[in-house]
């Protein structure tokens, strides 16, 4: 399976809820025009947009749930049964937040679970440590996902090169994941030994994406 995914580019398509694209329909048909476009998998956020995808494209899947919980600051898959769900609804591949963070269950309980279910596990980290404890733990890959979204990790506008440059020094295979807001970035990340890329907002985030345009016009100034 990783091996399907080595080179390529995976598309995030994720709508938050107050995104007018949140609707299970909609993200499918964005997973169809990112496969027209050349990705060769995708990255799924929640149940139901994972069935629709299943149910339109035998591409790659790597599902993860976002779950607000008052008892953790983990919301990326924290629970085994939420990974163990979306392997059942067709993701080859659960992404759950591997930070060090504390968390309701642990790592390793998780990953046993997910590969039971039949489906590969990534970790999603933000820092070189963090990877290594990942792989320590049984994750199959990890990914740069969650750099400069923990408070002890590099807070960066852009992509964490250094990361990325630190898991390749380290000999740890990783995903590129997080802020590759362009082509050039998708190729830099290769560059540096990504195993595969990931991009989410720059391709299917068109309120996001609509924001750079208007922030870069100063038309958010306008009255
Ligand atoms: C931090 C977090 O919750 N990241 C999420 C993980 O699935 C998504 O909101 C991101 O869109 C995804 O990681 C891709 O990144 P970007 O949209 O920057 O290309």
């Amino acid at each position: 399976m990783l091996d399907q995914l080595r080179g390529g580019l995976v598309v995030s398509c994720q709508a938050n809820p107050d995104s007018p694209l949140r609707d299970p329909y909609i993200i499918s048909r964005l997973a169809l025009a990112a496969a027209k476009g050349g990705a060769v998998g995708l990255r799924i956020q929640g149940f139901e947009d994972v069935a629709a995808v299943r149910a339109v494209t035998d591409l790659p899947i790597i599902g993860l749930t976002k779950t607000d919980r008052d008892d953790t600051e983990v919301y990326i898959t924290p629970t085994a049964a939420e990974g163990v769900r979306l392997a059942e609804l067709g993701a080859q591949i659960v992404a759950l937040d591997a930070t060090a963070r504390p968390r309701p269950e642990p790592l390793t309980d998780m990953f046993a679970a997910v590969h039971a279910a039949g489906a590969l596990v990534m970790g999603d980290v933000s820092t070189l440590d963090e990877a290594h404890a990942a792989y320590a733990q049984g994750a199959d890959i990890v990914s740069t996902t969650l750099s400069g979204y923990t408070p002890y990790s590099r807070q960066l506008a852009g992509p964490d090169w250094d990361l990325m440059r630190e898991l390749h020094v380290a000999g740890l295979p990783f995903v590129a994941e997080g802020r590759l807001n362009t082509p050039a970035d998708a190729a830099q990340a290769l560059r540096l030994g990504a195993a595969f890329v990931v991009v989410g907002s720059a391709i299917t985030r068109p309120d996001v994406i609509t924001g750079w345009f208007a922030q870069a016009l100063g038309s958010h100034t306008l009255p």
